[in-house]
């Protein structure tokens, strides 16, 4: 996409975001409440127009909706619709004849996101979570190229977001190409090839989880007991940025850990040491908060 654009009326919901995301990539989407990605993920899969730029999707526009492309293409989304009083392979049956495949499909579809012991329960009668598999289920019925994921682990507990995290690592091992937001920064770094970050409409970091990481540069913290280290002690060490005492412990501040921890190894035992090295977190809070305005 090239210079996207979308208002809704005085809002600017999409200002010039340009991205490609490649073939067979896990690409997530990550940014604060109202930044626009659900919109982004609406233009992209042919659910609404941009006011402004080009959008091209295997070659074809997304707009308007072209069932050829539909085909190849799967969405969940915060709003994804149900048919709410058939059971869960009932609505995955006439999801599967919508689209000319066979019923058998919905069952394969169920165990996938293993939802297959509510098969026969009601969809109004689902929980939170099991709808929300069951989103994802319809989403991948018809075995597309493309798939778009709106949060799809929003309502999930932990257990049933790393049955999910497996299903989403299968499909792109199939070759599949996924197109994710979430607002879990851990899962970003634990699924996506690249993660583009949008803030206010615009995207203001787009690389791998590592690169993003590693260009903020943020520190290292090492964390040992205070009782066995005084302050002056750590900031006497060769690459100790900062030493503040936090509770029972002196957390050291550092972006060459390698080089402090042996000689720290000869001041405590090694053992005590916790090492916190930086998280896509850090990142994240840097470039949607005040560090948003260094990319304008
Ligand atoms: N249909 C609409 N009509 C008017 N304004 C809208 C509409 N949809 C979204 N907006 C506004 O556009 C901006 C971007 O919304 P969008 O839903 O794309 O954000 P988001 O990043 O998906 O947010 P969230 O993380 O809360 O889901 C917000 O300010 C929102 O209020």
């Amino acid at each position: 996409m090239d210079g996207v654009t979308k208002r809704y009326g005085e809002v600017t919901a999409l200002d010039g975001v340009s991205l490609d995301v490649r073939r067979g990539e896990f690409f997530g989407v990550l940014g604060p409440n109202g930044a626009g990605k659900t919109t982004l993920v609406e233009i992209v899969g042919g659910m609404r127009e941009a006011d402004a730029g080009t959008v091209t999707v295997f070659g074809q526009s997304p707009w308007p909706r072209d069932t050829a492309l539909l085909a190849r293409i799967g969405v969940q989304t915060q709003a994804s619709a149900f048919f709410a009083r058939l059971t869960a392979r009932e609505h995955l049956r006439t999801v599967a004849a919508l689209y000319g495949m066979d019923p058998a499909t919905a069952t394969t579809a169920l165990e996938r996101v293993s939802l297959t012991e509510k098969a026969d329960a009601r969809v109004d009668h689902l929980s939170g979570g099991q709808r929300q598999r069951l989103a994802v289920a319809t989403a991948l019925l018809h075995e597309p190229d493309l798939i778009f994921l709106d949060e799809p682990t929003a309502a999930l507990d932990p257990e049933a977001r790393r049955e999910l995290w497996v299903v989403l690592r299968s499909l792109r091992a199939e070759g599949r190409t996924i197109i994710y937001t979430t607002h879990y920064l851990e899962e970003a770094e634990a699924l996506c090839d690249r993660v583009a970050i949008i803030a206010g409409g615009r995207v203001v970091a787009l690389d791998t989880p590592r690169n993003l990481i590693r260009s903020l540069a943020a520190p290292t913290r090492l964390l040992v007991p205070a009782a066995g280290l005084s302050t002056d002690a750590a900031l006497a060490l060769a690459g100790v940025d900062r030493a503040t005492v936090e509770g029972d412990d002196l957390a050291l501040e550092t972006t060459v850990p390698n080089r402090v921890l042996p000689a720290l190894g000869d001041l405590v035992d090694i053992d005590t040491v916790t090492v916190r090295t930086p998280t896509l977190e850090d990142a994240y809070l840097t470039l949607t908060g005040t560090g948003s305005e260094h990319h304008r």
